[in-house]
């Protein structure tokens, strides 16, 4: 097996305002694992609220890198358990987890949904993102868009704007990213129409979510509090549903575990993304069947897209039924 890795840069078609900042761009370490004729890939970006250095990735490639082409081809999951000998950032082992999936697949000319027997005829839809921005602004991209659920980034509470998003009764969440305060949290969950929301996500900085009650009319939705399965557990008292990323989470592999954990848990569960291209968001796509919620719009919001594979249009999801994760680099 042969890998190499690529520093990329992706361009936000439009800036990505989130209550953590401005975004034009993203740095992304694409992955390639390549054996015989077949080539798989992954990625992972550079998150600066997640302290992400791309650069430590690639030191880290330079170091196992003899090791992983060393590696005999075996089944994935095996292939998870050699990568988490060596220690790496969740962002790094998902890049390897997904590249690896999508050459196994590729060698053996199977889908991961067929790899994996699983159902892929009900995928959810993906909202869109909107980001924070002004309420008139915000709204106009509401009513003018073509897709169906959006995902409304807000930077703190502010009350006359939740009436207006509410007013249009349209199928929107909220993403505060850790922007609301404890008091902010207390009139939320204690008002009865923010249930229209279909979820409001990561209310409070990172660990501080005490304040929140399960039992309230908000469905809480941890992303940042949700790194992996490990978190699952005491999330419970004060979160109805999690957001999953495969780069938080360390890939495909874990992944698989922590939605079968959140069932068990009887958390509602979103498939999330971060701003990555079609090499991410095509290893994304493959867990819609299994989740209540998608957010899957990463690449739909970049310019330069170095990829193709399974993705999203107006929200739906559509899987491109070839080998392995399906991606192929332009
Ligand atoms: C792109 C996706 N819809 C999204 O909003 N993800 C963000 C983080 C993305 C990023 O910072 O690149 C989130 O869920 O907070």
């Amino acid at each position: 097996m042969e890998l190499r890795f690529e520093l990329k840069q992706l361009h936000l078609k439009e800036t990505f305002s989130i209550a953590y900042g401005n975004y034009d761009k993203r740095d992304a370490l694409l992955i390639k694992l390549s054996h015989q004729n077949c080539e798989g890939y992954g990625e992972c970006v550079s998150i600066d609220y997640y302290q992400i250095d791309l650069q430590s990735f690639v030191l880290k490639l330079k170091e196992i890198q003899s090791r992983i082409e060393a590696q005999k081809i075996i089944h994935p999951e095996e292939f998870f358990k050699f990568l988490l000998s060596f220690n790496l950032h969740p962002f790094l082992l998902s890049a390897l987890d997904c590249a690896y999936w999508d050459l196994f697949g590729k060698l053996e000319n199977k889908s991961f949904i067929e790899l994996n027997q699983m159902p892929s005829e009900n995928l959810v839809q993906s909202s869109i993102t909107i980001s924070v921005g002004d309420i008139d602004n915000q709204i106009q991209k509401i009513e003018k868009s073509s897709w169906n659920k959006f995902k409304v980034k807000c930077k703190g509470l502010d009350k006359n704007n939740v009436k207006r998003l509410l007013q249009l009764n349209r199928n929107i969440a909220l993403d505060s990213n850790a922007s609301f305060t404890d008091e902010d949290c207390i009139w939320i969950q204690e008002n009865v129409e923010v249930q229209q929301f279909s979820y409001l996500e990561q209310p409070r900085p990172i660990h501080q979510y005490k304040i929140l009650k399960k039992e309230g009319f908000a469905n809480w939705m941890a992303d940042e509090d949700c790194q992996n399965i490990d978190s699952l557990d005491e999330l419970i008292p004060y979160y109805n549903s999690v957001n999953i990323k495969l780069m938080k989470c360390g890939g495909l592999t874990p992944a698989l575990d922590m939605i079968k954990r959140a069932k068990e848990l009887n958390y509602k569960i979103m498939i999330g993304c971060m701003t990555e291209s079609s090499v991410g968001i095509s290893a994304g796509c493959i867990l819609a069947e299994l989740v209540n919620y998608a957010d899957l719009d990463g690449a739909n919001l970049i310019s330069n897209d170095y990829a193709t594979g399974n993705f999203v249009e107006n929200g739906k999801i559509i899987l491109s039924q070839k080998p392995g994760l399906g991606i192929k680099l332009k």
